[in-house]
C-alpha cells in the first residue's frame, strides 16, 4: 500500500504541493487529475523519490520513499516510473531497451518475457527495430514494457498515452490496464485525457491550487462535480440553477422554462454540440440532428 502524509513540496520559493495525504491500495489504478502547472508531474517525481519532501512522509508498505538527500541512486526495485521524456537507448533494439535489467541467466525466460510485453504494448513487429528509429508513440511503447519488464508492484505513468495516435490508442490502453489489474501492479496516472480514467480508474485525486480539491470514484466524481474543475474534465458543461449539468443532459421537449435560440451546430461524430444563448447565457447541448442558427428550442435536464 501507498501511503503520503502530510506532503509538502516547493521549487525553492515556488510551492507546489500542501499537506497531500492519499491512499493507494495494491492493484488499485488512481488518476491523477488537474490543470496543466497544478502539480501532476511533480507528484509522481515525489512519488518516484526523485526530490526531497519539505514536509511529510512517503510509504509503499514498510519501505520509506526518500529522495535524493538519503540515496545516491533515485528510485526502488518495487517501482516503475514512465516520464514524459523517455529516456530510451537509442542505439540498441527495441527487445534489447524493454530487457535491459532482465537477468541473462534465464535466456529463454527472458525472451519469453519480452515476447510478452512485446505484445502487450503491440511492439512484436518491431522487436529488431533500433529506437533512434521510431515514433514518439512507438518510444512511448517501449517505455512502458520496459517499465513492465521486472513486474514492478507499483508503476507511475506521466500521460502514458499522450505519443499515441487515436486509432491505437484504445487498444493499448486496455492492454496495459488489463494487464496491470491481472498482475495486481498499483499504478498511479497523471493525465489530462479522461478516457484514461473512466473504466479503468478506482480513484481520480484532483489536484488545485497545491491541494487535492476532490477525491472519489470516477462514478461519483462525474455524477456530483462539486467545481467546474472537475466537471469540465468529463465533457462540456453548463451552470444552471447553480448546479453543473452536462451538455448530453439536456434535451430538447416541447414546452419548457429553458428557451434557448441556437447559435452553432458543432459536428461530433455521433451527434452535434449545439452552442445556444438563455438570456445572455451560453448553454451547450447535445442534440442528434444539426439545428439553425436562430432557431428556437426548449430544453429539459435529463439526468
Ligand atoms: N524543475 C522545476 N523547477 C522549478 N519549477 C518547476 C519545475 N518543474 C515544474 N515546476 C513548476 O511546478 C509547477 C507544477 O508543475 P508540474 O509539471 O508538476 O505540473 P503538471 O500538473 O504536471 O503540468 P502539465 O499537466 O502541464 O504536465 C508549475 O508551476 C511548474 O512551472
Amino acid at each position: 500500500m501507498l501511503q503520503v502524509k502530510n506532503l509538502t513540496f516547493a521549487y525553492q520559493k515556488t510551492p507546489v504541493l500542501q499537506a497531500i495525504n492519499l491512499t493507494i491500495n495494491p492493484g488499485e489504478n488512481t488518476a491523477i487529475i488537474g490543470e496543466s502547472g497544478s502539480g501532476k508531474s511533480t507528484l509522481l517525481k515525489l512519488l518516484y523519490g526523485k526530490y526531497d519532501l519539505n514536509k511529510g512522509h512517503i510509504f509503499w508498505n514498510d519501505t520509506e520513499i526518500l529522495g535524493p538527500k538519503h540515496n545516491l541512486i533515485v528510485g526502488y526495485d518495487f517501482m516503475k516510473y514512465v516520464a514524459q521524456e523517455f529516456e530510451l537507448m537509442p542505439f540498441i533494439t527495441v527487445e534489447e531497451n524493454i530487457g535491459k535489467h532482465l537477468s541473462n541467466f534465464f535466456p529463454e525466460e527472458k525472451k519469453e518475457r519480452i515476447d510478452e510485453l512485446l505484445t502487450v504494448v503491440d511492439l512484436t513487429a518491431f522487436a529488431k527495430t533500433k529506437v533512434k528509429l521510431l515514433s514518439g508513440g512507438q518510444k512511448q511503447r517501449v517505455a512502458l514494457a520496459r517499465a513492465l519488464a521486472e513486474t514492478p508492484e507499483i508503476l507511475l505513468l506521466d500521460e502514458p498515452f499522450s505519443h499515441i495516435d487515436n486509432f491505437q490508442k484504445q487498444d493499448l490502453r486496455r492492454n496495459v490496464f488489463n494487464y496491470l489489474k491481472e498482475k495486481n501492479i498499483a499504478c498511479v496516472v497523471a493525465t489530462h485525457d479522461k478516457e484514461d480514467v473512466l473504466g479503468f480508474a478506482d480513484q481520480i485525486f484532483v489536484l488545485n491550487n497545491e491541494s487535492i480539491a476532490a477525491q472519489g470514484k470516477p462514478e461519483m466524481l462525474y455524477k456530483e462535480p462539486k467545481s467546474a474543475l472537475v466537471a469540465a474534465f468529463f465533457g462540456e458543461f453548463n451552470i444552471l440553477n447553480k448546479t453543473f449539468i452536462y451538455a448530453n443532459q439536456l434535451k430538447i421537449v416541447n414546452k419548457s422554462d429553458l428557451k434557448v435560440t441556437v447559435k452553432k451546430s458543432y459536428f461530433k461524430g455521433s451527434y452535434f454540440l449545439i452552442e445556444s444563448l438563455l438570456e445572455g447565457q451560453t448553454i451547450m447541448f447535445e442534440h442528434h440532428a444539426e439545428l439553425a442558427k436562430n432557431d428556437v428550442v426548449y430544453l429539459e435536464i435529463s439526468k
